[in-house]
């Protein structure tokens, strides 16, 4: 049976239908990511599975609790992430530590949570004090004080850089090596594709796929990229009139065509009846970033 399923999910605010229509189940000991674009619904979705917020349509089920009905149960078994301003900058690590021990039933130790997260030497420093990559140590400490069962981590890396991204992807993976089914809220897609075992792509309020990394990526296969350098000016017309050709994109002076079929011969053979040479040609396979632009027509976030 899966940990968390959710049925035809709809939230709205005031007038706006932030989540439409969502469904997906997460199995035990997943890494599951919702991924989407800005304003997709994704934080709507999960603060409904948190209960943090009323759902107005739909069913939730979390270890067949319904957030809305089982609320208090609920918060026993879910670890949800700190937001950055959520504690005063003077509080101390372990007063927070013990602080959060105090809102469960049956907390964990937190003096071991401190030695797991390589908080030792810290216990007695400031919130304020911390740097970005101990505080982010904290607040997976935070969630998981509660022993609990599922772990929600939105947008846990966004506000860090590249290097610091990279050390918190490792900690999340020791989380779910602790049992902790983990629910990621993500815009990146790097992060998505070495992390999750499934994803569901989120756009406008509905879930546009759901799939593997490598299914989402085989979605969009077939689909071939050019890209090179054409050696005089030319017109996107001369590719874009091609039946194989989906799309002709610029950047500076690289072009680059997204194709199916037989597009390679087809581009190239037009470049040659107009003599020009396509400089610096690299043809390429579709990535986890292809999959996201086809399937949400959006640039992913770098
Ligand atoms: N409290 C609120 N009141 C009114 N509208 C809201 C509220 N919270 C979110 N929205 C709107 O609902 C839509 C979905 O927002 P949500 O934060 O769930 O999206 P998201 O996919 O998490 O976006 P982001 O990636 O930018 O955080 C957006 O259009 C947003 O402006």
């Amino acid at each position: 049976m899966p940990l968390i399923e959710v049925s035809n999910l709809r939230k709205e605010y005031r007038n706006h239908v932030a989540v439409q229509d969502v469904s997906f189940s997460v199995e035990e000991g997943e890494i599951f990511g919702i991924l989407g674009p800005n304003g997709a619904g994704k934080t709507t979705a999960v603060e409904c599975i948190e209960g943090m917020r009323k759902r107005d349509g739909g069913e939730i089920s979390v270890m067949g609790l319904d957030p809305l009905k089982d609320l208090a149960e609920l918060r026993e078994s879910i670890g949800i992430q700190l937001q950055q301003s959520e504690l005063p900058p003077k509080m101390k690590v372990w007063e927070a530590l013990e602080l959060y021990s105090t809102f469960y039933r049956d907390p964990v130790d937190w003096r071991e949570l401190i030695k797991d997260w390589g908080l030792s030497g810290k216990a007695d420093t400031a919130y304020g004090s911390l740097s970005g990559g101990q505080q982010q140590r904290l607040s997976i400490a935070l969630a998981l004080v509660g022993n609990p069962r599922i772990a929600v981590f939105d947008e846990l890396t966004t506000a860090l850089d590249p290097h610091a991204r990279r050390e918190t992807w490792k900690l999340i993976e020791k989380v779910r090596e602790q049992d902790v089914t983990v629910l990621l809220v993500t815009h990146f897609m790097e992060e998505a594709e070495r992390l999750c075992d499934r994803i569901a792509i989120i756009e406008s309020g509905r879930v546009v796929a759901l799939d593997t990394p490598s299914g989402l990526v085989s979605r969009v296969d077939e689909q071939q990229i050019i890209r090179f350098k054409p050696s005089v000016p030319m017109d996107d017309e001369l590719l874009t009139s091609l039946p194989e050709v989906s799309s002709v994109t610029r950047s500076k002076s690289q072009v680059t065509v997204v194709g199916k079929g037989n597009v390679v011969y087809a581009v190239i053979s037009v470049l040659a009846r107009n003599q020009i040479v396509a400089n610096e040609l690299r043809l390429e396979q579709a990535s986890l970033d292809d999959a996201f632009v086809a399937l949400t027509g959006s640039k992913p976030a770098n």
